[in-house]
């Protein structure tokens, strides 16, 4: 079970059963972060998730995070009929997206959509973040996009230091890259802190960077207000929430909009569900989550069957620990396979088929909680991903708004290859051959 390499002791968890009881054990061994990737970033780890700490700065930072994260997603938005600014945001972008698409498609005819649904989604978590949404032309946003696809291939390769230590002090090219995209990244959240402060007003808190300055400026952390936060520390709150929460979610729309392409039969049946449950006369809302139990059920197996987070960040032994009769030392370094639970054989009957019907109960009325959180996708323990709530969210609405309105498929006879490329997060091959048809006339909506 244990493995290592170089001066490093490396353990790949499988099994759900396995990773479960390591999560009854991970409240006090599994917790931590290793240090291995934190030297790689120019912020030297202080960020949330590659904070190697899991003690009280930790806590107070993930809880400030939450709390900032919550405030931004869940609070009443006061310019529209929407439940909340998330729901704000999200519709306004899914609407958007609609008419693009069409657009591109009367002219190009066939055409690449993961384009214009990353910049969606950014400009989403911008919303949030930063109080701002950009035009999707907007050469800053773009250049913030790549950014995540530059981050996301080069930390997904690895890097041999991140198991022999010393190799840190050779020089090394990917290394070089790995920090200069730090530095564009802290520079650009950098740049936009300073404008929130230099207009920071206390009784009008604007966004998640507001939240964190004025937390910032009382010099407490929330309801633990003996840690202290330096104002740097809060920065990089903001770059992880904004980090995290943009390639995850294009990435999970992405793949379901392939998924609906490849499975017509199970669009229509979505498409019949929506047609029947909210109609064509008003668009989607996050309340009509739960009515819907066979896009829920689309949506896990979607996570199932794409896996493509196929595993969390790591996580570290805190302290010496014995799992299914094995002993682990302190500070191994252990890697969830995530890809394995989600096709186990164990688990799922012939996981490589794509059949939303599993998480259905017999009656197919309601989705089976048991069958869906077999799902692995957003880690577990007290370091599971913070941004789940928001993330599943997002990708109900997005979801529900696109396809009521559009039909998506792919032009007959030109090759599409779903082989997922490895990286932090796993996609297709970039594929160019989107069709799509409005399901009826344009309506404006309510
Ligand atoms: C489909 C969407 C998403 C997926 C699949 C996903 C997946 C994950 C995974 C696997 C982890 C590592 C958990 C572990 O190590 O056990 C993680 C961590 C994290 N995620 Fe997400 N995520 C998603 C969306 C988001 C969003 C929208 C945000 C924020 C707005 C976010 C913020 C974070 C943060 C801050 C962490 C680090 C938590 C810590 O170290 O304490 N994620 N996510």
């Amino acid at each position: 079970m244990e493995v290592r390499i170089g001066s490093r002791p490396v353990l790949v968890l499988s099994g759900l059963d396995t990773i479960r009881q390591a999560l009854v054990k991970q409240g006090e061994d599994f917790m931590g972060r290793p240090d291995l990737y934190s030297f790689r970033f120019v912020t030297d780890g202080q960020s949330l998730s590659f904070s190697p700490d899991s003690g009280e700065v930790w806590k107070a930072r993930r809880k400030l995070a939450q709390s900032a994260l919550k405030s931004f997603s869940v609070a009443p938005s006061p310019n529209s009929s929407c439940s909340c600014l998330l729901e704000e945001h999200v519709s306004q972008e899914a609407e958007y997206l609609v008419s693009k698409f069409l657009q591109v498609m009367e002219q190009e005819k066939r055409f690449d959509l993961n384009q214009y649904l990353v910049v969606s989604v950014a400009n989403v978590i911008c919303a949030m973040c930063f109080g701002k949404r950009y035009e999707h032309d907007d050469q800053e946003l773009l250049s913030l996009v790549n950014m995540g696809n530059e981050f996301g291939e080069v930390a997904g390769g690895g890097h041999p230091a991140d198991f022999i230590p010393v190799l840190r002090y050779l020089p090394s090219r990917t290394m070089e890259l790995f920090k200069d995209i730090n530095r564009r990244f802290n520079a650009f959240v950098q740049k936009i802190v300073q404008e929130h402060y230099s207009s920071f007003d206390k009784e009008h808190i604007r966004d998640i960077t507001d939240s964190l300055i004025g937390h910032c400026q009382e010099k407490s952390a929330g309801e633990d207000g003996h840690v202290q936060l330096s104002d740097e520390k809060i920065i990089h709150i903001v770059n992880d929430l904004f980090g995290a929460g943009f390639d995850t979610v294009a990435t999970a729309l992405s793949w379901s909009l392939m998924y609906v392409a490849l499975y017509p039969d199970v669009q229509r049946k979505i498409q019949e569900e929506l047609d029947q449950t909210i109609g064509r006369e008003r668009r989607p809302r996050l309340s009509d989550r739960g009515k819907l139990p066979y896009t829920e059920a689309f949506i896990l197996e979607m996570f199932r069957h794409s896996s493509f987070v196929p595993f969390t960040i790591p996580h570290s032994t805190t302290k010496a620990t014995v799992l299914n009769g094995y002993y682990i030392p302190k500070d191994t370094c252990v890697f969830i396979n995530q890809w394995q639970v989600n096709h186990d054989e164990n688990l799922w009957k012939d996981p490589s088929a794509f059949r939303p019907e599993r998480f259905l109960t017999p009656s197919g009325a309601e989705v089976s909680r048991t069958e869906g959180e077999k799902v692995l996708s957003f880690g577990l323990g007290r370091r599971r991903c913070l941004g789940e709530a928001i993330g599943r969210w997002e990708i109900f609405l997005f979801l529900t708004t696109l396809l009521q309105q559009l039909h998506f498929s792919l032009r007959p006879g030109e090759p599409v290859d779903i082989t997922p490329q490895y990286g932090l997060t796993m996609k297709y091959k970039k594929c160019e051959a989107f069709q799509i048809q409005p399901r009826f006339p344009a309506k404006s909506s309510p």
